[in-house]
């Protein structure tokens, strides 16, 4: 395992050097082996649990490893906070694996930093288990995503609402670098480290831009495809984040922070879970805008590098970012259209997309047994019948699309496969893990839901057993920051 330090080497302006508090009796509680082998990661590490979880509550050190806490700020609900930053979370170090890719190992729930205000630098286990869940499930979904390593408990407390047991979790990441951070430095009128982060960024994240006219803008959009694509793939799958503020959008285009995320049951544009996000802000429907308002929030931090006259730096990212909602829309219908089966988009199979998204609102149906159901009755009469009762003319409309031919159909059905999950990691389900497992200290229900969640295009044995709806359609569910 190849270790350096390279975000910290960028200076002191941009991290505070500072060690995980130890934790008073570290236990493994779930290992992403399959992650840990991709990375060639075992070969650098002990091979025996007690050893893992001294490594990865931040008892112990790699030896190469010099933790730092990231500065950062961000728009939070749409309001600045200029000083935001890790809190909790200490980025030990970055690797390198066989494919040259620079990775970041970063411990969160590891102790106080400077940055956590009145925060106690703590995560509770059931956030933990979440977040190692949710983004095992969308990295099988085939969604961007930053990954988890380990979650180790602590056997300390944590007191939120009530008291809960505590957890160290292991986030591996293509970097940590957020709108936040660029947003950080321009608040300051920094603008050399401004120009130092940019170059950085480019380098690790974008290297062939160093050679564009103005790698600034080529910068800007890039992260912008890169955040459409991984907006169209969350609205695939019926992901809500539900706390799309500006730090917690990676430069990468990775998923990053899972705390009130929760998924699209019935479909309804309009679907919000988080406990705090009352006005809709970061509803279901609403994420594609959001990221755009993100995106130009990225754009006016880079201002002063993208032109020395700000008057041309302003309308060339303005020229930009009014390509976000054509740029996005393409990919959202040809998305769509690979979910019915249609690999290329006509403007007819756009009005044929929208009314199924409206009948499915009206009907209340749920959004990915829907196109499940679509999928399999390419193939499977009954399924088609009932359907053909379910959403009429439509679906005949749907079926004349496609074609009669059969060669046409199995075209069809194997790009709806790969477009639309069997499972999903539903609410219901990942919330009677969590709380079984902060209940036993067992990982065995987490265990056999992840066996399920990682092979979501295909019916295992055991998949029918997370496929059900939740009794209430999740009319009651609520998701909380509440780490
Ligand atoms: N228990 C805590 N102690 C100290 N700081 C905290 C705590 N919980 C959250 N924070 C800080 O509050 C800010 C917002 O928290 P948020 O829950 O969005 O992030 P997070 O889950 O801690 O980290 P990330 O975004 O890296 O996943 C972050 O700067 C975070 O470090």
């Amino acid at each position: 395992m190849k270790i350096s330090n390279t975000y910290l080497q960028l200076g002191t302006a941009f991290s505070e050097s500072i060690n995980p508090l130890p934790v008073a009796d570290p236990h493994l509680l779930l290992w992403n082996q399959s992650l840990a082998d991709k990375l060639a990661l075992s070969q650098g590490l002990p091979d025996n649990e007690n050893a893992l979880a001294q490594l990865f509550s931040g008892n112990d050190l790699l030896p190469e490893a010099s933790p730092i806490a990231c500065v950062y700020a961000g728009h939070q609900f749409g309001q600045f906070n200029p000083q935001l930053g890790d809190g909790r979370a200490h980025l030990l170090c970055e690797f390198v694996d066989d494919h040259q890719q620079r990775w970041d190992l970063q411990l969160k729930g590891s102790g106080p930093t400077r940055y956590s205000r009145r925060g106690d630098g703590r995560c509770a286990l059931g956030p933990a288990i979440r977040e190692y869940l949710m983004s095992e499930a969308l990295h099988a979904l085939g969604v961007p995503t930053t990954r988890c390593l380990a979650v180790v408990t602590t056997g300390e407390t944590v007191y939120r609402d009530l008291p809960k047991p505590g957890a160290v979790v292991t986030r591996i990441a293509s970097s940590h670098i957020r709108v936040g951070s660029f947003q950080y430095f321009a608040a300051k009128g920094d603008v050399v480290s401004l120009k130092t982060l940019t170059d950085y960024t480019i380098d690790r994240h974008f290297p062939t831009l160093k050679a564009a006219a103005n790698p600034v803008l080529e910068l800007l959009g890039a992260v912008m495809d890169k955040q459409i694509t991984l907006i169209v793939e969350w609205m695939r799958i019926g992901f809500i984040h539900g706390v799309m503020n500006t730090d917690n959008t990676a430069i990468s285009g990775e998923t990053i922070d899972f705390g009130p995320c929760a998924m699209l049951g019935i479909y309804h544009p309009g679907t919000v879970y988080s406990s705090i996000d009352s006005g809709g802000r970061y509803a279901f429907g609403a994420q594609p805008s959001i990221c755009r308002w993100n995106m130009a929030r990225l754009a006016e931090a880079l201002l002063p590098l993208i032109d020395e006259d700000p008057d041309k730096a302003l309308a060339q990212a303005e020229a930009l970012i009014a390509d976000f909602s054509p740029r996005f829309e393409q990919a959202y219908q040809t998305m769509l259209g690979a979910k019915l089966g249609l690999d290329e988009i006509q403007q007819t199979d756009v009005a044929l997309i929208t009314e199924l998204l409206e009948q499915m609102q009206e009907q209340q149906l749920d959004y990915t047994q829907t196109f499940h159901q679509l999928t399999r009755s390419l193939t499977e009469q009954q399924i088609a019948t009932k359907l053909q009762d379910t959403l009429g003319d439509w679906y005949g409309q749907w079926r004349q699309h496609i074609g009669n031919d059969s060669k046409q159909q199995q075209a069809a059905q194997a790009l709806m496969q790969q477009s639309n999950p069997v499972v999903i990691p539903r609410n219901h389900h990942v919330e009677a893990v969590l709380q079984t497992c902060e209940l036993t200290n067992c990982s065995a229900p987490a265990d056999a839901l992840l066996k399920v969640l990682r092979s979501p295009y295909q019916m295992l044995a055991e998949t029918a057993d997370y496929q059900d709806l939740p009794t209430d359609n999740d009319r009651h569910y609520q998701t909380f920051c509440g780490t």
